[in-house]
């Protein structure tokens, strides 16, 4: 079968159980959203897919492909991962950063990048609005400057799998918009896009399958409506909502209920 199938899949690290018995699947050209509090693994999870967190139990395949056990070059070719903080070296300017999700497909032998690999670099830098950005050294960016480079880095690999943590943690909401737009591109590409999301309204927006992390298990699993349910938003979040449409896409719009504390008094009548 197409796609990213997990199976079974548990993580145990010390002596803490992270994830226990997780299945889900995610589609080509499909957006899967990994939602759940803080702590729930989201991370683990996604670290376990890319074979960064060893797994305790459980398969994961892409396209029918034992995912983990694929050599390291031909995961690399085939997946990208843009990590919640990533680090590279100091002395890497933006447009360097994005050349290196062009080295899974060069020889070990060139020494230059080809003009393939500089164009898709190009091409990437341009579609996170940061050409401006290209000879900059990445320390020296913003957070969400720097988010939007390791987001072109992993365009730049034109990946089949793309797996994203918290992508537009930094982003003003212009710069998020024009990134879930962008990564629903690369889905309507044909790409399986899988995204931790925080924000459940964009990830409403958004994505065609949310999952649902709670406390390592998983609490749900399906189109934003049949999962955004008040009834879910209670149990794993502890949060009471309301469910609306979105006024133009009919996508679900979750308004929350504030502590009584912060709602705003009444206006004053005289
Ligand atoms: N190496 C580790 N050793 C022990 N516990 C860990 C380790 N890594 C993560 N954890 C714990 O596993 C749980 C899940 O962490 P994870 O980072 O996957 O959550 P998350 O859903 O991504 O959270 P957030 O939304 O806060 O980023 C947390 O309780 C975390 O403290």
């Amino acid at each position: 079968m197409s796609g990213l199938i997990v199976s079974n899949l548990s993580v145990t690290l010390g002596e803490k159980t992270i994830l226990s018995d997780i299945a889900l699947t995610a589609m080509p050209g499909s957006m899967t959203g990994l939602i759940g509090p803080n702590g729930a693994g989201k991370s683990t999870l996604m670290r376990a897919m890319l074979k960064l967190t060893p797994l305790s139990s459980g398969t994961i395949t892409f396209d029918g492909t034992n995912l983990l056990a694929m050599p390291g070059r031909a995961r690399a070719q085939l997946t990208a991962f843009v990590e919640q903080s990533g680090s590279t070296d100091s002395r890497l300017t933006a447009r360097e950063v994005v050349m290196l999700g062009r080295i899974p497909f060069q020889s070990v032998w060139q020494s230059m990048p080809s003009p393939a690999d500089l164009t898709e670099a190009e091409t990437a830098l341009a579609a996170v609005n940061m050409t401006a950005f290209a000879e900059r050294l990445f320390h020296t960016l913003s957070g969400g400057e720097q988010q939007r480079i390791l987001i072109a880095r992993a365009i730049a690999q034109q990946p089949r799998l793309l797996i994203l943590d918290e992508p537009t943690s930094h982003l003003d909401v212009h710069a998020q918009l024009i990134t879930l737009d962008l990564l629903r591109g690369r889905a309507q590409a044909g790409a399986t896009v899988v995204l931790a999301l925080h924000d459940l309204n964009l990830a409403a927006a958004f994505c065609d399958t949310l999952v649902v992390l709670h406390d390592g298990h998983l609490a749900g699993q399906g189109t934003a409506e049949q999962v955004l349910t008040p009834a879910l938003l209670r149990t794993v979040y502890g949060v009471e909502a309301t469910l609306l449409q979105h006024p133009k896409t009919g996508r679900p719009l979750i308004a929350y209920d504030l502590p009584s504390r912060l709602r705003m008094a009444p206006p004053n009548s005289d």
